[in-house]
């Protein structure tokens, strides 16, 4: 593993709410190329103030001995982002983790899956400092402050308007973009949020429900003509709730998701991951979200409700 010296620039000043497979790594990512990061960190804060972060990565290993490790989000620099890469199912504790770190012309960036976060968000901050980005990579944490990126890196990134209006690409959104391209990480812009969201579902629901119920990778998934074909109809139900709000997404789209799949490393989704781990699942902000909002425009969404009334009985369960 080669280590890397940091130095800090004087620019925008970020915040990495949740420094686990997602935050840890970008963050990490941030702080190698120069910018003044700040980590908030819950089970690992004491290894990770002593002995910093490990990344490994498919674009290179790299160590950061020294960073700025907290556990109480008092305790921290206000910030001009706020990096949120808490798993949803702990989004609850967000009206008393942000607002002590976010300054008041700063923004935070939910790098989550599923839909609804910036909603949520929007409520504690104000609809004005909220944006939302869909991380396309396979990263994990494997240890105390130590992350493995196996796979992609790219995320697609998006400003909030309120009710998730359209907002185009704004000078923000640039303004970020550009911190994290010289940190390595490649930013597609998304000029609404919620088409993005919607999008990204299109994987996420077939494919992080169905390896927790039929307990298989992704290349099992794809391979078998049934769960293929299963996947395929979940995708086309995620289309029709994006149609609901007008938010048109390609059939060629579908195609191209199954496609991206078999080509694939096979892979345990991150949902599996935390079912064998007996942690909480992300059910509402995946599953549960997706189809109250497209009840609420007259769409009824019915294999995903059937994935969601059996991943609520599995995790209820598996928490028990
Ligand atoms: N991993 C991946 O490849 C991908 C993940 N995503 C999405 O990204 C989001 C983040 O996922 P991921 O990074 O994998 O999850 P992780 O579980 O790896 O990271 C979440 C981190 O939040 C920390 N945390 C929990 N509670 C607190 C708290 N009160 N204060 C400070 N930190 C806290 C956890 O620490 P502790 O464990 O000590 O409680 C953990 O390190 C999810 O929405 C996921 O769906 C999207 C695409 C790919
Ligand atoms: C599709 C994948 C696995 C990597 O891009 C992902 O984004 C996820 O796990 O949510």
């Amino acid at each position: 593993m080669t280590q890397m010296t940091t130095q800090t620039r004087q620019q925008r000043r970020y915040a990495v709410i949740g420094t686990g497979a997602i935050g840890g790594f970008y963050g990490a990512k941030l702080q190698q190329a120069g910018f003044d990061v700040h980590f908030l960190l819950n089970r690992d804060y004491q290894w990770v103030r002593d002995r910093g972060l490990v990344v490994e990565s498919v674009n290179g290993d790299f160590t950061l001995p020294e960073v700025n490790a907290y556990q109480q989000p008092q305790k921290m620099p206000k910030c001009d982002v706020v990096i949120v890469a808490l798993k949803t199912t702990a989004n609850y504790l967000l009206p008393q983790l942000l607002p002590p770190v976010v300054k008041d012309n700063g923004v935070v960036v939910l790098l989550q899956n599923g839909l609804g976060a910036e909603e949520e968000v929007a409520q504690i901050v104000g609809s004005n400092r909220v944006m939302g980005g869909l991380c396309f990579i396979c990263s994990n944490k494997i240890g105390p402050g130590h992350i493995r990126h196996s796979d992609y890196g790219a995320i697609e990134l998006g400003d909030y308007g309120e009710g998730y209006r359209p907002r185009g690409i704004t000078d923000r959104m640039q303004a970020i973009a550009r911190d994290f391209n010289q940190a390595g990480i490649t930013i597609l812009d998304s000029e609404d949020l919620l088409a993005s969201r919607w999008k990204k579902l299109v994987w996420n629901i077939p494919f992080n429900g169905l390896s927790v119920i039929l307990d298989a990778k992704t290349d099992a998934l794809i391979a078998d003509r049934a769960t293929r074909c299963l996947a395929e109809d979940l995708m086309q139900e995620v289309v029709n709730g994006a149609a609901a709000y007008d938010r048109a997404i390609a059939p060629e789209f579908v195609q191209e998701m199954l496609d991206k799949t078999v080509k694939m490393k096979p892979y345990l989704t991150s949902m599996k991951l935390d079912y064998d781990r007996r942690q909480p699942l992300e059910v509402e902000a995946i599953f549960g979200n997706p189809l109250k909002k497209a009840a609420q425009a007259g769409v009824r969404l019915p294999k995903i409700e059937t994935l969601y009334q059996q991943l609520v009985f599995l995790d209820r369960r598996n928490r028990r």
